[in-house]
């Protein structure tokens, strides 16, 4: 059997690792730290998208100045979003509380970003998602909050945790929800002459 092809993660999100993991990819991890604060203005689209090139670009960056051999590398960005407000990850019990409140018994938007850097070549995609959640009482956003879940993860929630009871439907990818879109990842890969599966 061949070796695996090798891809660089520009990514500390475990969700992504075993996503990729599961596409039967070898990773390698690179750093990739970038400032997080969203432009004047900027759209969750854009802000999601613009995350996920610097990630990248940040990535190449380390790759370079660790000494390590060129090949494709893939980051990304979740980014929730409900009436043009753009909700990262919560700063503390309070900012998830907001979070949980405003997303109970309504939609919001899961953008999830894409980039795929090779050699010179940037791939990139955007998987958009709704997600309507049943109404929450105190009590469940109290318990949830406990649980200690809500602390990494953009809008406070993870879907393929204990937040799954709260979702009653989602329209998009389940993948780019948790944070990599399979579908859309495997076709950037592809681009750059990954073969699936
Ligand atoms: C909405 C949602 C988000 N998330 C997670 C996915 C991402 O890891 C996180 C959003 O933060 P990101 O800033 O996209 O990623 P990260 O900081 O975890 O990792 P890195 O920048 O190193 O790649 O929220 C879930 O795990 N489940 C969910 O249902």
């Amino acid at each position: 059997m061949s070796t695996p092809p090798l891809l660089y993660l520009a990514s500390g999100s475990p969700r992504r690792r075993e996503l990729l993991e599961q596409l039967g990819l070898t990773l390698q991890r690179v750093a990739a730290e970038i400032d997080e604060t969203p432009l004047p203005g900027e759209t969750a689209r854009d802000y999601a998208l613009r995350l996920a090139v610097e990630k990248a670009a940040a990535g190449e960056a380390a790759r370079v100045a660790a000494g390590l051999p060129a090949a494709p590398l893939l980051a990304a960005d979740t980014t929730v979003t409900q009436d043009g407000e753009i909700f990262g990850k919560p700063a503390d019990a309070p900012d998830a509380r907001r979070m949980l409140a405003a997303f109970s018994g309504r939609s919001h938007r899961v953008l999830t970003a894409v980039a795929v850097r090779d050699g010179d070549a940037l791939h990139t995609a955007v998987s958009d998602t709704e997600v309507w959640f049943k109404p929450l009482s105190a009590a469940e956003i109290e318990r949830y909050i406990e649980s200690g879940e809500p602390f990494d993860k953009a809008g406070a929630y993870g879907i393929q945790g204990r937040a799954a009871v709260f979702v009653e439907r989602i329209a998009g990818s389940y993948t780019g929800v948790v944070g990599l879109p399979v579908f859309e990842t495997a076709a950037l890969l592809s681009a750059c002459g990954f073969v699936f599966p």
